[in-house]
Parts: structure tokens; sequence; C-alpha cells
């Protein structure tokens, strides 16, 4: 039984398609990395996959998801432990000093999390995860601004969540080093063609 899958999926950004008849399927245990170049709509799928957005046809099966976009999304004057327990209390996942410890955050637990830096604010975001308690995580260039020790910590906590029959969809130029499937969208790229418009259609009184 897979965690989450995309039947002929097509997704649009600021009212145009970006790709059309994508499909794959996601089973436990299992990582697929998105590939494609900038712009292609990495970030359109996984929003409209986490049900950010919606498609503009196909079919998505599976809601247990977690988004981790390009903003961190942290409440600024809460601090790390805070903002863990919050999400926590939000998706009623497991107790926070499991994420604390995942990306190395005890030290920065009663910072305010406008007073991290952005690669610490980065860790904070992903460690979220964690505590929401969802199988299937949504990462969007997970490792921006992380350095390579951050890099390496992220790479274990996603294998153990992988271990632990978790999934994860990942848009990401850099190689994690997991045993991962790669899913290359440039042949999903939206035709340019215009959409057929009814007889007698006028574009200024339709
Ligand atoms: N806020 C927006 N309003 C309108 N169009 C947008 C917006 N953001 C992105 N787009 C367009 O939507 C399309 C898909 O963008 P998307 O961000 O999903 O691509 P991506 O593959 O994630 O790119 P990158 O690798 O650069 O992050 C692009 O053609 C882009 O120009």
């Amino acid at each position: 039984m897979s965690l989450l899958a995309a039947r002929d999926l097509a997704v649009a950004r600021g009212g145009l398609r970006a790709l059309e008849g994508v499909s794959f399927q996601l089973d436990p245990g299992r990582a697929l990395i998105l590939r494609g170049p900038n712009g292609i709509g990495k970030t359109t799928l996984l929003r409209t996959l986490a049900g950010l957005q919606k498609p503009v046809s196909g079919l998505i099966e599976g809601e247990d998801t977690a988004y981790a976009g390009h903003a961190d999304g942290l409440k600024p004057a809460l601090t790390a432990r805070e903002n863990l327990d919050f999400w926590r209390r939000v998706f009623g996942g497991p107790p926070i000093a499991g994420a604390l410890a995942a990306m190395a955050l005890q030290p920065l637990a009663a910072r305010p999390a406008h007073a991290l830096s952005a690669g610490q604010k980065r860790r904070l975001g992903l460690a979220r995860l964690l505590v929401t308690g969802r199988r299937v995580w949504l990462l969007d260039e997970p490792t921006v601004s992380l350095d390579a020790a951050s890099v390496g910590l992220f790479a274990d906590m996603l294998r153990r969540h992988l271990g632990q029959g978790g999934a994860a969809l990942i848009a990401t130029h850099i190689d994690l080093g997991l045993d991962a499937e790669v899913l290359d969208l440039t042949p999903y790229r939206a035709s340019a063609a215009p959409t057929p418009r009814p007889a007698g259609f006028n574009e200024a009184f339709g």
C-alpha cells in the first residue's frame, strides 16, 4: 500500500499550467528525488501534493504529509523549543526531545527564532517535521543554508524516517547519499499550446 500516489496530475502556478501527466507512487521506506531545471514546477508540484493548492486535473491519493518549503514558517517571537511544541500540539506528534536532538538544537532551545541564523532557522524548520508525526515528508530544497555537518544530521534524520516506514519526496540539487529513485520532470513540462476556447468565446466579456 503506497503512502502517496499521483495519477496523471497537472499542476499550475500563476494561472499557467506548469506540469502535466505526472504519475508516481511512494511506498513506505522509499525516497523519490524530483529533478528538473529551474522553473519546471518542482515547488508547484510539492505545494499541490501538500494540499496548499488544487491540482488542475488528475488524482492525489494520500494525505499523511508534512511540507517543508522555502520559507521556514517559524514563529519569530517563540523560542526554538516553543516553536516545536506549538507544531507538536497542532499535529499531535511525538515529544519534541527527539526533534531537538536530531538537528542538534538543544543549545539553541531557549533562543527566540528571530535570533537564529539562516542555517539555524532551517535546522529548526526541518526538526519540525519530526513533531508532525506525518509519514510522508514533502521537501523543497531542504539543505539550503545548511553547513556540511547539518546536511549530515539531516540526511541521518531522513534515513531514520525511511527506516521507520516513512517516505519522502525531495526537490534537491545535492546528493543526500540516499538510496532513492529519481523522477526527472523535464518530459512533463506542460505544452505551451493555448487551452481551447468555447465557440463564440470573447476574451473581454467572457
Ligand atoms: N508567485 C508566482 N506567480 C506566478 N508564477 C510563478 C510564481 N512562482 C513561480 N512561478 C512560475 O511557475 C513555474 C513553476 O515554478 P516552480 O517554483 O514550481 O519551479 P521549480 O522547478 O521549483 O523552480 P526552482 O528550481 O527554480 O526552484 C515557473 O515557470 C515560474 O516562473
